[in-house]
């Protein structure tokens, strides 16, 4: 299996988006917030999340995948592994039972081993936001 463990051929950041049911609103005002970096993004997203996203900012590089329960959590997993990913951006609802929940933990679980930044809610998504840039360009200004 490939394991590129590479940079994007564009050198923009790869950064995967998820979000629960009732928590993609919030998703979808964090990106709204973070647009002017995430439009230079390669963006990719569970099903539902990504045409919810891509139906709120058409302009988007974003690449949607399966649906959560139907996949879309593993498919993220197994670009974590390939190492296609440089950071996780997954508001998780943690009030609402899933039929997945195996498929999420395993995403969290997977995000864990390859130390993968990830973060889970708005705030610390500031934040691993903020360091993606400054790892990759060096300071906000240069991205
Ligand atoms: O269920 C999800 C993550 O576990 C999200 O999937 P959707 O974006 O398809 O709703």
């Amino acid at each position: 299996m490939q394991d590129t463990d590479s940079k994007s051929p564009t050198g923009a950041l790869r950064i995967a988006l998820v979000a629960h049911d009732k928590k993609k609103d919030d998703l979808i005002e964090w990106v709204g917030k973070h647009l002017h970096l995430l439009e230079k993004a390669e963006l990719f997203a569970t099903g539902t999340t990504g045409g919810r996203l891509l139906k709120a900012f058409p302009d988007l590089n974003l690449t949607p995948l399966f649906s959560g329960p139907l996949g879309g959590d593993q498919q993220i997993g197994a670009m974590i592994a390939e190492k296609r990913l440089d950071g996780l951006i997954f508001f998780v609802d943690p009030l609402s039972p899933m039929p997945h929940d195996v498929d999420v933990k395993a995403l969290n679980r997977l995000a864990i081993v390859y130390d993968l930044p990830m973060a889970c809610s708005a705030t610390t998504a500031n934040f691993v936001m903020l360091g993606l840039v400054e790892q990759k360009f060096g300071s906000m200004e240069a991205a």
